[in-house]
């Protein structure tokens, strides 16, 4: 065999060089090239996309499984696009601001009247959650504007804090349950709820205020009061019928992402139904019976320092008010209505409200 001249040795050394590189740089894009698609260590909103694992911190803050890609059905083009865009986080704007927007890890989605504003007042208190104070109604009216738009409106949060809003009438909105599965299917979902013929008044008092007009409670709530024939069409009547929206819900998340809030334990008790809370959350129990007192003159109890001030704060005038009168023996009648409706749904969440 000849032997070769050090000239084509070093060629061939040059040539086997540069070839090891290409192929050290290709295994390097295919082993990482999906990176571009994932959301930022913890981010557990932000769209049905596979996650890396979170850090250890966030792990411990959120104790969530990180959601699988599931099959989607088809979305607005706006939806599909910041879904496909991938990161939970958008850190545009000033470079200067800590944090980054991200879309909720956890949303409140009900019920109207159940006590929803106090569980999220109470819970902005803790350093490991930032809420948005308005109700964006993303999941119902505002669908079309797309996930841009909804995590835009969201409060910056570090990597370790939780996002949260609340929007009561997602609880009864059909598409809701689907919509959010679509964009988070890990979404930690809390359903404030109280005795239904209580909320349902609390609810036609909310609107007498603003249409003096309009017909009697007793008038709305029947077809045929004799009959004791109840108008299952009437909103106030309808939002109280749990388990038939809950069905819903239960077809896209299991129970163990949805916690119930008693409504009537809230007012009694807020630090026990917050502790309840903090736990489902999985971050510490820090909001306690501490941060509590209890207003005479409100009949509430009342915060002794929020997020943003020091100062002593009871919710507003439009919550905790003087209900309309109603006759007991149309209470009673609705009592019976409901009362099955209620069973089924104390037997699909294993938890007894004892609204009889
Ligand atoms: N701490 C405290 N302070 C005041 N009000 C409290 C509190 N905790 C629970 N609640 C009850 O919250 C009821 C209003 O419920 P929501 O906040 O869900 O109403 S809304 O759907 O957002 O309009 C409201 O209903 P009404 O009593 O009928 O006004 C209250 O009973």
């Amino acid at each position: 065999m000849a032997r070769s001249s050090p000239r084509r040795r070093t060629v061939l050394f040059l040539c086997t060089l540069s070839l090891s590189g290409t192929y050290l740089c290709y295994s390097l894009l295919v082993c990482c090239g999906g990176g571009a698609a994932l959301g930022p260590a913890g981010a557990v909103g932000g769209g049905s996309r596979c996650r890396p694992a979170p850090s250890p911190a966030r792990k411990k803050l959120l104790q969530q499984p990180p959601p699988a890609c599931p099959g989607r059905r088809r979305e607005p083009p706006a939806v599909a696009a910041a879904a496909a865009a991938g990161p939970g986080a958008n850190s545009s704007g000033p470079a200067r601001l800590p944090g980054a927007k991200r879309l909720p890890h956890a949303i409140i989605v009900g019920v109207k009247k159940g006590g929803t504003r106090a569980v999220l007042e109470f819970i902005r208190g803790h350093p490991a959650v930032r809420a948005l104070g308005t109700e964006p109604h993303f999941f119902d009216r505002n669908y079309q504007r797309g996930l841009d738009w909804y995590r835009s409106l969201m409060p910056r949060t570090l990597e370790t804090q939780i996002t949260m809003e609340k929007t009561p009438s997602y609880f009864v909105t059909k598409e809701a349950p689907r919509r959010i599965f679509n964009m988070s299917r890990g979404m930690k979902l809390i359903v404030v709820v109280r005795n239904p013929v209580t909320r349902a008044i609390s609810d036609y008092t909310q609107t007498l205020s603003k249409k003096p007009d309009i017909p009697t409670f007793e008038g709305l709530s029947f077809r045929n009061r004799s009959l004791g024939l109840v108008d299952t069409s009437w909103n106030a009547i309808r939002i109280g019928m749990y388990v038939v929206h809950l069905e819903i819900w239960l077809q896209y998340f299991p129970l163990s992402q949805i916690h119930f809030v008693s409504g009537e334990r809230l007012i009694t008790d807020p630090a026990g139904e917050m502790g309840k809370i903090q736990d489902f959350l999985g971050i510490k129990r820090l909001i306690t019976d501490k941060h509590f007192y209890f207003n005479k003159t409100k009949g509430f109890p009342c915060l002794k320092k929020t997020e943003s001030s020091s100062l002593p704060r009871c919710l507003g005038k439009s919550k905790g008010r003087t209900h309309v009168q109603i006759d007991p023996e149309v209470i009673e009648q609705l009592q019976d209505f409901y009362r099955p409706y209620n069973i089924k749904f104390y037997e699909t969440v294993g938890q007894d409200f004892r609204w009889e």
